[in-house]
């Protein structure tokens, strides 16, 4: 059966791969590009199964709510998703209104990045420090990354689930905020440089040993194969699904 699409944010870097993924996907029709100044509704999803949504932190979740109000599945990509904002959107699917309906959302849709997730979260309870450095585009909207903070998150819950401290750190002044920011305990660190895509290195430390664990994705290609992945699942779930690690057997 074919898979009918509407990509959000349909002109921008991610929703226009998308759009050519979708395409060139078997058992997927593009039905709808959608892009800001466009209404969400029934009529301008054309008759769309899924929604995928790539556009701005600042619209995300207006977006979604939407999508569920139109009868839509939604797989969603953009980053500065809350726990608030995760739970807003699981209020919304409980309601009688959307019922059978189903949104994942996924920081990254990398197979590398998602792996690298994981393998930091197993790693972090194991050494005394742990520090995140996320590194893109510059016209890159948000700091920190989506993944460096669900990066964060998961050692953080890793490294307090095996009562490990948090990483040793002498420093007494920086007024100038050089020693990066905090999420969940975890320092965490943004470069904006040119010519980068998307990449992340988290360093693990211990007396006479570090661990690197590095992701790098060159290309916006390297995010399709999750996306597509997801289109194909999100039916077969209920309510929020939040991480790509939950639909693939890791
Ligand atoms: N989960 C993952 O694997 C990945 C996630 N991302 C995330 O995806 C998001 C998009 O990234 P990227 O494609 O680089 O960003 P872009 O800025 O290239 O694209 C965003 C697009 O959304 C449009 N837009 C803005 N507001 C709306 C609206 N209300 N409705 C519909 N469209 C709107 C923008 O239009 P305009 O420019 O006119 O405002 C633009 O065309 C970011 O949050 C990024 O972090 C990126 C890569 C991978
Ligand atoms: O804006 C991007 O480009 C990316 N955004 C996502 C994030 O914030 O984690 C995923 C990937 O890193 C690319």
């Amino acid at each position: 059966m074919t898979i009918r699409v509407a990509v959000i944010g349909a002109a921008g870097r991610m929703g226009s791969t998308v759009c050519q993924a979708v395409q060139a996907a078997s058992g997927m029709e593009l039905v709808a590009r959608l892009d800001a100044g466009d209404e969400i509704s029934p009529t301008t999803l054309a008759g769309a199964q899924v929604a995928v949504d790539f556009t701005v932190p600042a619209v995300t979740e207006s977006n979604v709510h939407a999508l569920i109000d139109a009868g839509v599945d939604v797989v969603v990509g953009t980053t500065g998703w809350t726990k608030d904002s995760y739970g807003r959107v699981r209020t919304h699917l409980a309601s009688p209104e959307a019922a059978g309906r189903s949104v994942l959302i996924a920081p990254n849709f990398a197979l590398s990045a998602v792996l690298s997730m994981r393998f930091a979260a197993l790693a972090a309870p194991y050494f005394e420090s742990v520090e995140v450095i996320e590194l893109h585009h510059p016209a890159k909207v948000d700091a920190p990354s989506g993944t460096a903070t669900a990066t964060a998150a998961a050692i953080a819950a890793a490294r307090q689930q095996a009562g490990r401290d948090s990483s040793p750190d002498a420093t007494e002044t920086d007024p100038q905020g050089t020693r990066g920011g905090l999420v969940d305990g975890v320092r965490v660190h943004a470069v904006r440089l040119s010519g980068l895509t998307a990449h992340e290195e988290v360093l693990l430390g211990n007396p006479g040993e570090q661990l690197t664990i590095r992701t790098d994705c060159f290309d916006r290609v390297s995010f399709m194969p999750g996306v597509l992945l997801a289109v194909r699942k999100i039916g077969e779930r209920e309510g929020l699904t939040v991480g790509l690690d939950q639909i693939l057997d890791l």
